[in-house]
């Protein structure tokens, strides 16, 4: 459970500083309030107000603070910290990936940097079922034959999907959202999972989902569904290219709630079309926001999202919460709940 107003860690933070000891930037207006109501109680809160953001606003107003609520994707650089200044001693985002931070920049000037992982993993991991369940069974391709007046359930075999019983569900990444998602399966008569990332996830964890590691050929090859739940990284990006797609099953399904550049996505535009693989679920595109023009969307075999994986009133409730507590330790000189490095 999350740590509350009143508990003994901001009733340390209180004493520890009477009056508003520090100034904190929350460069967003639309952060919900329980953050806020935490920041509040000791510190100067400066917002911005531009959505979306506008960036001179956002390098005027972070002059001068020492902490920030870093409520969006935008890019957190060397040129926002030089415009801050060399009082700033701690930031969070509002957010798991943390792409668009510039991390070795941040650490180079020895700040904290927190993150939200953990409290999204419950939205995301349920939108990813979502999506496997509407990729798998064709939603969007139901969905336009009644608007295209071919509903057509006179054919015995229309419309048929894959099945998730008796399925090998592969994940590229398997930390916390990964397992969420794998503990979902588990009312879905699943047969196995197998997973590759860089390091072994706990023998423990392995055998409460009955999971084997494997390389990337081996889970492109076995995996009847395929998640991706990774973080971007430079080693992660576009490793989903037409080599992979051609190593995958021709049933399989791939479902991507990470980060749309993890996927070459015209390698995936060309695998969906001929069919090469059976169809895809994604919340997440390369670029943010798509165009309504993109190819992709033209796909019968492609359900995307807007990526809303954490889109939840309550997680991005609990994200705010949890990024002011890190501001807040950060502030303080203690350990953030969630550090990002
Ligand atoms: O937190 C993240 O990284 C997300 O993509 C959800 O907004």
């Amino acid at each position: 459970s999350l740590p509350r107003r009143g508990s003994s860690n901001q009733s340390q933070n209180r004493t520890m500083s009477a009056g508003k000891a520090f100034k904190v930037l929350v460069t967003h207006p639309e952060v919900p309030q329980e953050g806020i109501d935490l920041l509040k109680e000791n510190c100067e809160i400066i917002q911005v107000q531009s959505v979306p953001t506008n960036r001179a606003e956002l390098l005027e107003k972070i002059r001068g603070v020492d902490g920030v609520l870093w409520g969006g994707h935008e890019p957190l650089n060397a040129e926002a910290l030089d415009a801050a200044g060399p009082q700033l001693k701690s930031i969070s985002t509002m957010s798991a990936g943390i792409d668009y931070v510039d991390v070795p920049e941040v650490k180079r000037r020895k700040i904290p940097l927190g993150h939200t992982p953990t409290v999204l993993n419950t939205a995301v991991a349920d939108l990813a079922v979502g999506l496997l369940i509407a990729a798998s069974r064709r939603f969007h391709e139901g969905r336009k034959t009644i608007d295209n007046d071919k509903w057509e359930n006179y054919h015995l075999n229309w419309l048929l999907g894959q099945d998730i019983r008796d399925a090998t569900v592969g994940f590229y990444g398997f930390g916390g959202i990964g397992q969420a998602i794998a503990k979902r399966l588990g009312g879905f008569d699943i047969d196995k999972v197998l997973y590759t990332t860089r390091r072994r996830v706990h023998k423990e964890i392995e055998e409460e989902f009955n999971a084997k590691k494997v390389d990337f050929d081996t889970l492109l090859a076995e995996s009847d569904f395929i998640v991706i739940a990774s973080p971007l990284t430079k080693d992660t990006q576009g490793v989903f290219n037409a080599t992979a797609f051609n190593k995958m099953k021709q049933t399989a399904v791939l479902i991507n709630i990470a980060r749309g550049k993890i996927v070459n996505q015209d390698d995936l535009y060309e695998a969906l079309k001929s069919k090469r693989i059976f169809s895809a679920g994604l919340d997440v595109t390369d670029p943010e926001p798509l165009s309504p023009k993109d190819k992709l969307l033209t796909l019968d075999n492609a359900v995307v999202l807007p990526h809303i994986g954490s889109a939840t009133k309550r997680t991005r409730a609990d994200m705010s919460t949890i990024a002011a507590h890190n501001v807040l330790r950060g502030l303080a000189g203690e350990p953030m709940l969630s550090p990002a490095y």
